[in-house]
């Protein structure tokens, strides 16, 4: 939860309505000054002055590093004549740009001679009661900054010299304040504009935790209906002294944002505004003590800069995009104040509608353009220079601040001093309006939205205003000429009247000469008969020829002054009609005129529409021959395709069906071929199986020899392990004989024991060599049948052979004739495929022939069509132009018929 007071928001005016402030002076003794009393009075008789812009420019030197790269310089300046020159080289070419303004500084131009020739005399209308800004521009690193700051103080209090313009106007304004020995108050406010976002420098930190939420809280703007922006939420410190201004303005200067940019080692990323509000009391009118109020405005804005030049990157360049938006802004509503247009853009960004006041508004302006004398900044420069040289054609409407009688400020005072003990009061008791914070971001919300719908509508309200203001002094003009036309019209009447009156004279002049000429005859003729009648008749005679004559010559007289009259009223009165006839008739030509052309200027734009028309219907028809030529094209192109295509599908299937026959001879051939080959095989089955049986029958013959052998051998074996048994039981019996014989007849036996062995041994040699010669010579039987049955096989085999020879030489004859005709149905398909391939590929070429053509052909259309077009255009454009001179003229000579009505008008 978090406590809102109805006035926590206190607001600071940009504009006239400085809220008004306590007297606080603190001295004992005050001097009334009153010498700027009739200065006032004049200043409400130049109400509706208009003030040009007051323009300064500034060039800085070079810079320490500028000096040691020898950075050429461009510019020269001549504070005498207030010119600056651009020295250009364009192609070899000097090329020089000369700029004048109100007063020019040059490089060695001081801190001090800039304050006291450009800005004091500013901070001297502040103090007469006028509100006044005064504001640096400049590409970034040019001494903004440094012309508005300098340096603030030194440490004995002085101004030093480097300190800027905001120190001095505080210094001046303390001096004469004191001089005067003036009752006064003051105070400031410091307010930066960020990223499209207020803070308030001057903003108490009594939290430290929350010192960012504080300082970064964001403060609106709002309209106060007078034409003037209120900054709301701003706090504003009363000050008492130079120093404590110092001090202030130093605290506030430390929170700017900066930054270390390529172009400037402590760049402002920020505009700043730094006010002073004073309130003087002045000479007492009657009882009543009377208040002035003036406003100093000191802007420094962010420097302009070229974001390559200047080094930004991502957080800096998009707010040196966002500064460079700003400037852009404030660039547009001075070139929209400069061609007086209707609609000023002031809504387009804060610090246009900061500065709304002073531009355009009843603030007095000073904009101090700032430059750099190096190559390097040609291009900024030169853009500064323009931008400067333009604002110099910005008018403003100065208007002092209306005087308060002190009782009003008191009052005023008083109720402001009581709602901040009401905040205060219900801050401590905790029963103000506590809502949660949700509710009051939505309040907040709403309430930014409606202010903003305020703001939008006072703006169409404005311009409304201004709208309103035109006519009324459109009819103001009008009835001013009414009324003369009437008064001459009175005039007129009054002269007629008078004529009139003086002609009735005459007349009642003519019948009285009548009756006295008849009263006259009357006593003539009397006298005619009286006695000294011919005496007297010839002395009435004379008389009567005397007093005819005379009388005939008075009313002769009065006979021509009556006719004079006459004729003189006729003429008056002709001249009136002719007057009137001339007026109604140069009316009436005038409005034939008029209706003339505008049935003239009807008849050109019904012409001009009828052409318009004509030209249209014409590029319509064009248009639509060409579609449809184009569509002819691509239909005739289409039906080229499709009949090609016919004719390839048609050939492709001559083609196909080529290959189907030639596929089907294949199939045929190898059908036969596969017969032949099956028969071949057949008969190899025959030959092979013969062959098999023949080898069989071989194997099984061999098998019956080797069985026969075997047997043969066991049996021979057998017969051989008989005799060897037989042998050796024999042997052993033998052996045990002759042992015993031997036992007993030792020495006589052992002769005869080795005759009977070897007789013995070679009986049974000879035995087994005869049973081996039977069993060689049985073998060698079985050997000679088994090389019989081998030497038959292999003439079998040898025939067999010989058989499959000629038989695989037939195969292989019969596969080399198929294969002959493959490669020959092969060869022939290749040749089809080659030829369908060549057709496929002329088809191709031929289709891309086709497209190209046709793409070419469509071109070539749409080329004309382009060129027929642009003609039409040309022809639309100056018949456009060639209306829009026409309208011109005619709208030109309607304005001079409806002035020269005007005037006649007037003349009548
Ligand atoms: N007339 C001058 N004489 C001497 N030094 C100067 C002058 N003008 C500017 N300088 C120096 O040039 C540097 C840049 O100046 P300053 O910061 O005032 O530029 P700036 O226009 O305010 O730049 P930015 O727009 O980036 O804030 C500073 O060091 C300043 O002291």
């Amino acid at each position: 939860m978090m406590s809102v007071t109805p006035d926590q928001f206190r607001k600071v005016g940009m504009g006239l309505t400085p809220s008004p402030t306590p007297f606080l002076t603190p001295r004992p003794e005050r001097r009334r000054p009153d010498s700027r009393g009739s200065e006032w009075n004049s200043h409400r008789l130049d109400k509706d002055k208009e003030i040009n812009v007051q323009v300064l420019l500034r060039c800085r030197p070079l810079s320490d590093d500028e000096q040691r790269l020898n950075v050429p310089r461009v510019i020269s300046c001549n504070e005498h004549k207030r010119e600056v020159t651009v020295m250009q080289n364009v192609a070899n070419k000097q090329i020089d740009r000369v700029f004048t303004f109100d007063k020019v500084f040059g490089p060695k131009s001081q801190q001090r001679s800039i304050y006291d020739q450009a800005i004091a005399p500013v901070v001297n209308e502040v103090l007469d009661g006028f509100n006044c800004t005064v504001f640096a521009y400049g590409q970034t690193g040019t001494g903004k900054t440094y012309t508005m700051e300098g340096g603030m103080r030194n440490k004995g209090g002085d101004l030093p010299a480097e300190a800027g313009v905001i120190p001095r106007a505080v210094r001046q304004i303390f001096d004469t304040l004191e001089a005067q020995n003036a009752d006064y108050s003051m105070k400031v406010s410091f307010l930066e504009l960020y990223n499209e976002e207020i803070t308030d420098l001057l903003a108490q930190e009594d939290n430290p935790k929350s010192t960012e939420d504080k300082q970064k809280k964001p403060i609106s703007l709002m309209e106060d209906g007078k034409g003037c922006v209120v900054v709301r939420g701003l706090e504003e410190e009363a000050v008492y002294s130079a120093n404590e201004i110092y001090t202030i303005l130093e605290r506030g200067s430390a929170k700017r944002r900066t930054a270390d940019t390529l172009l400037n080692k402590h760049s402002s990323r920020s505009h700043s505004v730094f006010s002073i509000t004073v309130h003087i009391k002045e000479a007492a009118v009657g009882d009543e003590d009377l208040i002035k109020c003036g406003k100093l405005n000191l802007v420094d804005l962010a420097g302009s800069e070229n974001i390559s030049r200047s080094g930004a990157r991502e957080g800096r360049a998009r707010e040196a995009g966002e500064i460079n938006k700003s400037l852009l802004t404030l660039g547009r509503v001075i070139n929209a104040l400069v061609e007086h247009s209707a609609h000023i853009p002031y809504r387009d960004s804060k610090l246009t509608r900061l500065l709304r006041d002073s531009l355009g508004g009843k603030t007095k302006t000073c904009i101090i353009a700032t430059i750099s004398p190096s190559a390097h900044s040609l291009e900024e420069t030169l853009s500064t220079l323009d931008y400067a040289h333009r604002a110099k054609n910005i008018k403003n409407k100065p208007e002092a601040n209306q005087k308060m009688s002190k009782a009003v400020l008191l009052k005023e005072l008083y109720l402001e001093i009581e709602k901040m003990k009401q905040d205060v009061r219900a801050a401590r008791d905790k029963n103000g309006v506590y809502i949660p914070h949700e509710r009051y971001a939505q309040d907040e919300a709403e309430k930014k939205a409606r202010i903003e719908k305020i703001d939008q509508l006072e703006n169409d309200l404005s311009l409304n205003e201004k709208e309103v203001d035109r006519y009324r002094e459109l009819y103001i003009t009008e009835q001013e000429g009414k009324l003369d036309l009437e008064s001459e019209l009175k005039d007129c009447m009054m002269n007629l009247e008078n004529r009139n009156k003086e002609f009735l004279e005459l007349q009642e002049n003519h019948r009285v000469a009548l009756s006295t000429i008849k009263e006259k005859e009357l006593i003539i003729s009397k006298l005619l008969f009286s006695d000294q009648k011919d005496k007297l008749e010839a002395e009435n005679h004379s008389m009567v020829l005397s007093f005819g004559s005379q009388l005939d010559q008075s009313l002769k007289d009065l006979h021509k002054t009556i006719l004079g009259s006459i004729s003189q009223q006729q003429q008056q009165l002709r001249c009136m009609e002719e007057h009137a006839h001339s007026f109604l008739a140069s009316k009436c030509d005038a409005t034939q005129i008029l209706e003339s052309r505008i049935k003239k200027l009807t008849e050109t734009y019904t012409l001009g529409i009828t052409a318009l028309k004509e030209l249209g219907n014409s590029m319509q028809k064009k248009a639509s021959s060409d579609l449809e030529q184009i569509n002819s094209t691509i239909s005739s192109h289409g039906m080229a395709v499709e009949q090609f295509l016919v004719t390839m599908v048609s050939e492709a299937k001559e083609v196909i069906k080529d290959i189907q026959n030639s596929l089907i001879e294949q199939k045929q051939f190898l059908a036969l071929s596969a017969q032949q080959q099956e028969e071949g095989l057949q008969r190899s089955l025959v030959s092979a199986k013969e062959i098999s049986k023949a080898t069989v029958d071989f194997f099984s013959d061999l098998y019956l020899k080797a069985s026969n052998v075997m047997t043969m051998l066991e049996e021979s074996q057998a017969q051989n392990s008989k005799e060897l048994a037989n042998f050796d039981k024999t042997f052993k019996e033998e052996a045990a004989k002759e042992e015993k014989e031997a036992l007993e007849k030792i020495a006589v036996i052992l002769s005869n024991l080795t005759s009977k062995k070897s007789a013995m041994v070679s009986e049974a040699s000879k035995n087994a060599q005869d049973s081996s010669i039977q069993q060689n010579k049985r073998l060698q039987r079985e050997i000679s049948s088994m090389q019989q049955v081998s030497t038959d096989a292999r003439t079998e085999l040898s025939k067999y052979v010989e058989k499959m020879e000629s038989h695989f030489m037939q195969d292989t004859f019969s596969a080399a004739e198929s294969r002959t005709i493959i490669d020959n149905y092969i060869e022939e398909c290749t040749m089809k495929v080659d030829s369908s391939r060549q057709q496929w590929e002329s088809a191709q070429s031929y289709m891309s022939d086709l497209n190209t053509k046709s793409i070419a052909e469509i071109e070539s259309t749409v080329k004309e069509n382009i060129s027929v077009n642009q003609v039409a255009h040309e022809e639309l454009v100056s018949a456009c132009s060639s209306m829009e001179v026409d309208f011109g003229s005619r709208t030109g000579d309607i304005v001079t018929a409806v002035d020269g009505n005007f005037y006649c008008l007037c003349v009548a």
